[in-house]
């Protein structure tokens, strides 16, 4: 049985680990899937290039109202699979190689990790190692309903619809999520006509209502959106789908996306072997240093986040890759915690949406004395300029002492216009202090949040 100074089951985060602090440690990492992991094969990073291309064909079909005439003659979809995954596929592979070929103290396993015992792997591949250390960064997998599954009807998910040979004319997409509000944008802005089914009676409805209900509104002019239903029964119809509801609306297709939330990996590793816990919902439990139950196991990113999100995966591997580096079940005293207190999300649909902090509801549940403010993008100079009558920028704030509680943002580039807000609550200033203590450029769209700061209902001078 080999044994390692540090084994690392997943390599999608985990592979960021070993750098040269690492150098002198024997080190295994086990892979199962394409190597990287979600982000850079099936997640963040594809389907950020799909939306880009969206983007552009949006820009052409909605270039009329600028009084520029053009047309959309054509989208070359194998040409945009190609410009995607020609980039990515070799990003992976030149990551395996050099952990598998050029990283002379490290070892790939590439199959299914579990635990057989305390720090002990079955590799997956017939061997079984020990380590010193141990780290799960396993991720995530979508949950698939009962009812989809069962059904025995083809369907895709995010893992293979971006590899689709071409582009469908209809798609029905179940989940009104995420994935389903990002792949509902790009594959409609492409030509395809998209059937979301929602639950719920709100799209995106973990987002504050204001958003939320503004991205219904919209989703629903330019998607065939069936809301508060559920999905009772999927069938072949034809070469498609037809997905039947509670209310008896059937919903038909050429190709179905199931977008239904992702399930940790955790219940797939032989947690308790390991003497590892797990939560009620499959997640390893870990503590602020990232330690899990188990003495020298480490755990970061979607196995063990509620998050579910690249940026806190990232923030995650770097608090494991210093904690590796101390006596961390000894010692406290040295290791760095997690900051989880202002964890920002964005959705890359159309309008872009992001969030940081608590929704108005959350906040006044929590019992803050609460101070609110909706800007339009279309009120500042940039939003003309745009002619937006979309987007908003909503400001949830403490009144009187303008402590920030909340920023929620749907409208052009909202992942980046909200940025201030996330570095404003995370170094803790007040809105009065964000607003009037630096230039805000004009007319840039970032204007809309000075203007949201300064409409709460806080002392300026
Ligand atoms: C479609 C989509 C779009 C997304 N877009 C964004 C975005 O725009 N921004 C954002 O912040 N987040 C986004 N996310 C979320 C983000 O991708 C994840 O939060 C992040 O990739 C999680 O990283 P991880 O290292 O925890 O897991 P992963 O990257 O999933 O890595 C886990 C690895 O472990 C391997 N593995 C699992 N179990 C075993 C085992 N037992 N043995 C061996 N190997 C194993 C898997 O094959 C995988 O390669 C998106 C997710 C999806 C699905
Ligand atoms: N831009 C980003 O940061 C980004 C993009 C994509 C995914 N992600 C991450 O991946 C996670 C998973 O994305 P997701 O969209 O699959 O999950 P989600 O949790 O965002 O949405 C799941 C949706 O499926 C619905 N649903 C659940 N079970 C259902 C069922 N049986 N029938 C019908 N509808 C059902 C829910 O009501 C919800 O609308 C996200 O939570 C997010 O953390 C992030």
């Amino acid at each position: 049985m080999t044994h390692f100074d540090l084994a690392i089951i997943g390599s999608g985060s985990g592979n960021s680990l070993p750098d040269e602090r690492f150098a002198d440690m024997k080190v295994a990492i086990l892979e199962e899937g394409t190597y990287g992991g979600t982000c850079l094969n099936v997640g963040c990073i594809p389907t950020k290039m799909f939306v880009y291309a969206a983007e552009v064909a949006r820009t052409v079909t909605g270039s009329a109202k600028y009084g520029v005439d053009a047309q959309l003659e054509g989208v070359r979809w194998p040409d945009i699979v190609k410009r995607v995954f020609g980039r990515i596929d070799p990003i992976s592979a030149g990551g395996e190689r050099y952990r598998a070929e050029d990283s002379p103290n490290t070892t790939l396993f590439r199959g299914h990790a579990t635990f057989v015992g305390p720090r002990t792997l079955d590799t997956g591949t017939g061997e079984v190692i020990t380590a010193d250390q141990v780290v799960i960064a396993a991720g995530s997998r979508p949950i698939i309903p009962d009812v989809v599954r069962e059904s025995g009807v083809p369907f895709y998910t995010n893992n293979d619809i971006m590899r689709l040979p071409e582009l469908p004319a209809r798609m029905v997409i179940i989940g009104a999520g995420f994935i389903a509000a990002e792949f509902a944008h790009v594959f409609s802005a492409l030509g395809t006509r998209v059937s979301l089914i929602a639950r719920s009676p709100r799209l995106l409805r973990h987002l504050d209502e204001d958003v939320s209900r503004r991205f219904t509104d919209l989703a629903e002019q330019k998607w065939d959106v069936h809301r508060g239903h559920a999905v009772t029964a999927v069938r072949r119809d034809g070469d498609g789908v037809a997905v039947e509801l509670e209310d008896g609306t059937v919903v038909s297709g050429d190709v179905l996306l199931v977008a239904t939330g992702r399930q940790s990996n955790g219940d797939a590793i032989g947690a308790a072997a390991g003497g590892i816990d797990l939560d009620d919902e499959g997640r390893v439990v870990v503590d602020n240093f990232q330690r899990t139950s188990a003495e020298s196991v480490f755990a970061l990113g979607d196995v063990s986040s509620p998050y579910q999100l690249k940026h806190v995966a990232n923030h995650e591997a770097r608090v494991v890759q210093h904690n590796l580096l101390q006596d961390a079940w000894k010692d406290t005293s040295g290791l760095r915690a997690s900051d989880h207190r202002f964890v920002p999300a964005a959705v890359f649909t159309d309008p872009q949406i992001a969030h940081v902090g608590l929704t108005e509801a959350e906040a006044r549940e929590a019992g803050w004395d609460v101070t609110v403010k909706v800007q339009a993008y279309g009120d500042v100079a940039y939003g003309w300029a745009m002619e937006d009558d979309e987007g908003l920028c909503k400001v949830v704030a403490e009144r009187g002492t303008g402590r920030l509680l909340g920023a929620h943002v749907i409208g052009a580039q909202a992942p980046t216009v909200i940025q201030p807000l996330i570095q404003a609550m995370s170094f803790g200033l007040t809105a009065q202090q964000v607003a009037r203590g630096q230039y805000w450029i004009h007319p840039a769209m970032p204007e809309v949040v000075e203007n949201a700061l300064l409409g709460l209902d806080v002392p300026f001078e």
